[in-house]
């Protein structure tokens, strides 16, 4: 599919990869709804790109934001094409501590707002995608969701996190299959380490010992380089159903 002229709402835009996917966009001629949490953020990145972009405030947990948002995006641009789920927040906290366990309540929240988030906003673009007319290759939409390296090699305290990031590694075949039959392509990206607001909160002591681990290149990932893999998914019809790794060879160790 192409990204000019069409319309992508990309979730956690207001920050990092999401952020770099927005910019991706208008670069390419096509139209960005910045759909996120963080207004002041948001906002700014909508200005900052012009007509093409609009925020949205939402929160991807929440079956009438995220209804809210698809409505509002086709109300605004006229058409809907795809989805880009970057939206996600990461907890670092042991499975047993010395006094006490895991909070349920933080390995829920993060489940839900990086697994159940996802799957929120997947379906309820897919039931537009469904109604698009297809275009010369068959297609209606693509949807790109983001895992991470921990779905595969989560840490000592990445509990919750390597588990909602394994979720969506497990939604995306059933969802493309399904999706299919209209014409909707659903890929994830698993990426390595990136450098953005995110890596930045991780614990010191997992950055000292992450951060040089990259084989090659032997640096963070930059958010334009999970930019650049998002157009190629966008661009590339036979791109379904697949969880691709984004880095350098980086396989976490336990801790
Ligand atoms: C963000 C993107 O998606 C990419 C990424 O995922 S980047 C990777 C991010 N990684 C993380 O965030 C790591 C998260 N985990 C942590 O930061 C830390 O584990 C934590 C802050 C939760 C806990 O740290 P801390 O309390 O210092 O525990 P730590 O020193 O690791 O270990 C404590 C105990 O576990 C034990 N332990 C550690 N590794 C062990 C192992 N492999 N086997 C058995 N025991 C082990 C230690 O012996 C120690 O025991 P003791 O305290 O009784 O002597
Ligand atoms: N940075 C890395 O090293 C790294 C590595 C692997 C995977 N990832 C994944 O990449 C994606 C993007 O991460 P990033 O590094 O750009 O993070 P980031 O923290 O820069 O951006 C995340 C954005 O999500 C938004 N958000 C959080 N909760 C939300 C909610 N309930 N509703 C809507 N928006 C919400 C935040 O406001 C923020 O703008 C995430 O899925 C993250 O798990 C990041």
């Amino acid at each position: 599919m192409q990204l000019k002229d069409n319309v992508w709402i990309v979730t956690g835009a207001a920050s990092g990869m999401g952020g770099a996917c927005a910019k991706m966009i208008v670069n390419n001629g096509g139209k960005v709804v910045i759909a996120d949490i963080n207004v002041r953020k948001g906002r700014k990145l909508a200005e900052e790109l012009g007509k093409n972009a609009i925020f949205l405030k939402t929160d991807v947990t929440s079956e009438e934001d995220a209804s809210r948002t698809v409505e509002d995006s086709i109300n605004h641009f006229g058409k809907l094409n795809g989805l880009i789920n970057c939206a996600a927040l990461g907890v670092a906290e042991k499975i047993l501590n010395k006094k006490s366990t895991h909070s349920l309540e933080h390995f829920s929240r993060v489940v839900q707002i990086n697994l159940v988030g996802t799957f929120n906003m997947l379906k309820q673009v897919a039931d537009k995608l469904k109604r698009n007319e297809p275009n010369q290759d068959e297609e209606q939409g693509v949807i790109i969701n983001t895992a991470s390296v921990a779905a595969f090699e989560g840490q000592i305290g990445q509990a919750a996190y390597s588990a909602s990031k394994a979720g969506i590694a497990g939604l995306t075949l059933p969802a493309a299959r399904e999706l299919a039959r209209y014409g909707i392509r659903v890929m994830t990206i698993a990426p390595g380490l990136f450098e953005t607001p995110l890596y930045e909160a991780l614990p010191e002591s997992a950055k000292d010992t992450l951060g040089g681990m990259t084989p090659f290149p032997q640096r963070l990932g930059r958010p334009s380089e999970y930019a650049a893999l998002s157009k190629q998914i966008i661009e590339n019809p036979m791109l379904n159903g697949e969880t691709i790794r984004l880095d350098g060879a980086l396989r976490m160790p336990p801790k």
